[in-house]
């Protein structure tokens, strides 16, 4: 096998062959889907009379239309319904796995596959969805797609593409308490920018990722893409392997450890080159926040918004709109701002780890008044586990909502919407303006801790204080 980045390794051993147009064609080991990229690439197919080449490798979930109040069929919104009786329609007839609402493993496509074991190291994965880089975790390569390439993806099992370079983000040494996985990509994303990642994989290294458990791993990989980056992995350890072992689909017996043997292979080589490196210091980390309506316009809590004259060139064009947008002026504390609306959730942050780091804030305290405040878990499962361990009990004591799974308030794709100028703490991974279903609503991006922190005092506030 080449030596090498664990990117280079496994690009090459999925390499087809090399395209008249010069882009490689990629074999991809799984292919998940859900209902907002899927129907117009089925409709394709459709038309010239193809089927899923291997239905067997493709794995669908419905997750961003689902209501996580009323979730009786058919949904009261027509279009929602329309879109989940597509994706029931075209599974039924390519005999693809559909875990829909009830199946028991229903939620976020990014949420699901790992807790299934679907996600392995090694395998190269696409979906219809920016944030399929989160099962880098895992040290796969993984892509998300658009329509006709999913469509490339159902009636093949390939993708034309053209290869990455590969930059080593090095984080060493501990992170301080109040300090999660999610400061440590605000963190990243806001030193490296929004487009730094243009044209990488990233591969996140360090002594920090070595200590992250999976959930934290996804996390950070999850918003790679944010930061511009196609796609973002962790070279798999023992931590992957124990996270996987008990998993659904996970090899058994001597598969395992066939299978760990040659995982272990893949890991990035010490002498494996780099087209850069960039090395931060976990120390420095603090609690993050984001003001503006890019998710690399973060401050630590304690810091102000940044003036003009604080900015490089190049990233004040989008400040004053920024300034604009959200209200805020420059030098204004971000501690203090007032919130209405407190949404734990999403691929980012929406799974079991993140509920019990958002529940121990809530514990014995109240939500303020005039603040909504609501947790969706990341899947059918994760719910089950966070209900088992009490975890509801605990947000709804404090006057947190507990809903059902789905991608919920992330992007609005659903009833849960912000009203007007309303102006939410978010566990998600996007404030781009409007994203949260309101045209002028307003997002600040943070910890399920930090926004469980916001519920409590009715504004923006440091979490290192309810610790
Ligand atoms: C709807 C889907 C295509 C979209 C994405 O690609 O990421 C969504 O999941 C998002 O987070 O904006
Ligand atoms: S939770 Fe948000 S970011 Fe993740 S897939 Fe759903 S809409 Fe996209």
């Amino acid at each position: 096998m080449s030596r090498g980045t664990l990117f280079d390794k496994v690009w090459d051993l999925h390499t087809v062959g090399t395209l008249p147009s010069g882009l490689t064609q990629l074999f991809i080991g799984l292919h998940l889907i859900h209902e907002v990229t899927s129907p117009q690439a089925f409709a394709m197919l459709r038309e010239r009379d193809l089927k899923v080449l291997f239905p067997e490798r493709t794995i669908a979930t419905v997750d961003h239309i689902v209501p996580t109040e009323n979730q009786a069929r058919p949904f009261v919104d027509s279009l929602a319904e329309e879109m989940i009786q597509a994706l029931e329609k075209s599974c039924q007839e390519n005999d693809i796995t559909f875990y829909n609402i009830g199946s028991g493993n229903q939620g976020i496509v990014h949420v699901i596959a790992p807790e299934l074991g679907l996600t392995q190291p090694g395998m190269t994965i696409a979906c219809g969805d920016s944030h399929t880089s989160s099962h880098g975790a895992f040290g796969a390569i993984a892509f998300g797609i658009g329509t006709s390439q999913v469509r490339d993806v159902l009636a093949s099992q390939t993708l034309a593409l053209s290869k990455l370079k590969v930059r080593k983000i090095e984080v060493n040494g501990n992170l301080k308490p109040g300090v999660y996985a999610k400061d440590v990509i605000l963190h990243i994303i806001r030193t490296l920018g929004v487009k730094g990642g243009v044209g990488y994989a990233y591969e996140f290294a360090g002594t920090t990722f070595a200590q992250m458990n999976m959930e934290e791993r996804m996390t950070v990989c999850n918003m790679a893409i944010e930061g511009g980056a196609r796609c973002g992995y962790v070279n798999p350890d023992q931590i992957t392997y124990n996270y996987l072992q008990t998993r659904d689909f996970a090899p058994t017996g001597a598969d395992w450890d066939q299978a760990v043997t040659w995982w272990e292979s893949l890991r990035s080589d010490v002498d494996a080159e780099y087209d850069d490196v960039v090395v931060f210091d976990a120390g420095e980390i603090t609690p993050t926040v984001t003001w503006g309506i890019t998710p690399g316009q973060g401050i630590g809590v304690n810091q102000k918004v940044p003036t003009p004259e604080e900015l490089l060139e190049e990233d004040r064009f989008i400040a004053e709109e920024a300034y604009r947008y959200m209200d805020l002026y420059p030098g204004q504390p971000i501690q203090g701002t007032k919130i209405d609306v407190c949404f734990i959730g999403s691929c980012t942050n929406g799974r079991i780890s993140d509920l019990r780091e958002a529940a121990k804030i809530a514990q014995g305290r109240k939500v303020a008044e005039g603040v909504k405040a609501f947790v969706v878990p990341g899947s059918e499962r994760v719910k089950r586990e966070a209900e088992a361990e009490g975890l509801d009990k605990i947000f709804q004591a404090a006057g947190f909502e507990w809903r059902e799974p789905g991608c919920s308030m992330c992007l609005a794709m659903n009833p849960d919407k912000l009203q007007g100028r309303q102006i939410s703490a978010s566990s998600s991974n996007r404030n781009f303006k409007g994203r949260q279903g309101s045209s002028s609503g307003r997002t600040l991006l943070m910890s399920p801790a930090m926004v469980a922190t916001a519920a409590i005092k009715g504004e923006i506030a440091d979490v290192r204080d309810l610790l």
